[in-house]
């Protein structure tokens, strides 16, 4: 598993594009018949990309945990960004929807992934887990349903669909808070009048961005940014000292989540557009 120590803010200025790459962009989580892994040291977050085509895959451990399995001491949320898709967890197999979100909870230990239909529409798993020193009941949710909140304006191209699965009000957790937001036709940003929030990292995977289009994502510390293009299916890292918005060359959805000191989704500190350097 990839290995990425967390960083300070005041180290942002000395890189170059290259190396704010190589730390706060997550670019091959997702490759055919693989497991990608990421553990950012940011909360003690790991990133996975399970991308089962051909055959069904499992989760697996990694040295890097010392854990007899993935779940020991930790917890897991999963949003399928693919084709439909099974999670099967210690013998009950939920289906999930592109978009749908499923909450592993601590001490589950048969987990394996699969796709509906193969190669022709394979789902893509996206998995975000932190250390759990509890167990919550494995909950699905479906794609659309949770907490839904609508936010922006289309005069300002910001009008976006804001999914909540697994939070405060919603499915439990330890420390993950996670959900989906969608940008509809014509909006290109989100997450703007940005923010930053010292007691969570956050980390946004983009998907449904065409192939040929980019997601310019500001990060870096509100007076001090810097921006990094990102692709489809590729992840950023946004320590709690940074930003975390982005706009894109065309409409798409990110998986945004979450862990730290609280779960509290609206402690935000947020920052005037005008205030920004
Ligand atoms: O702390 C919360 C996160 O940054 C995201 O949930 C924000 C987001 O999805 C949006 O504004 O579109
Ligand atoms: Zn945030």
């Amino acid at each position: 598993m990839e290995q990425r120590y967390a960083t300070s803010p005041e180290h942002v200025p000395g890189m170059d594009t290259a190396e704010l790459r190589s730390r706060y962009l997550v670019q091959d989580l997702f490759r055919d018949d693989a497991v990608g892994a990421v553990y950012t040291h940011q909360d003690r977050v790991v990133l996975l990309g399970v991308s089962p085509t051909s055959k069904p895959l499992d989760l697996p451990t990694f040295p890097e945990i010392r854990s007899e399995y993935f779940l020991e001491h930790r917890e897991a949320g999963v949003i399928n960004v693919g084709g439909t898709g099974t999670i099967t967890a210690d013998g009950t197999t939920y289906t999930l929807t592109k978009g749908s979100c499923l909450y592993l909870g601590r001490g589950v230990k048969d987990v394996s992934f699969a796709s509906d239909e193969g190669a022709e529409a394979p789902a893509a798993f996206y998995v975000m887990s932190a250390p759990a020193h509890t167990a919550y009941p494995t909950t699905l949710v479906e794609a659309g349903h949770g907490n839904v909140r609508e936010l922006g304006d289309a005069l300002t191209s910001n009008r976006r669909t804001l999914n909540q699965y697994i939070h405060e009000n919603g499915v439990q957790s330890c420390q993950i808070v996670m959900g989906v937001t969608t940008l509809h036709p014509g909006s290109m940003w989100n997450t703007m009048p940005a923010h930053t929030h010292d007691r969570r990292m956050e980390a946004y995977l983009y998907f449904d961005l065409p192939e040929d289009a980019r997601v310019i994502h500001l990060m870096g510390e509100p007076t001090e940014t810097r921006h990094l293009v990102v692709g489809n299916r590729e992840a950023t890292i946004a320590p709690s000292w940074s930003v975390h918005s982005g706009v894109g060359t065309a409409s798409y959805s990110f998986v945004w989540g979450m862990a730290g000191e609280n779960q509290s989704f609206d402690d935000m500190d947020g920052f005037a557009v005008t205030d920004m350097r």
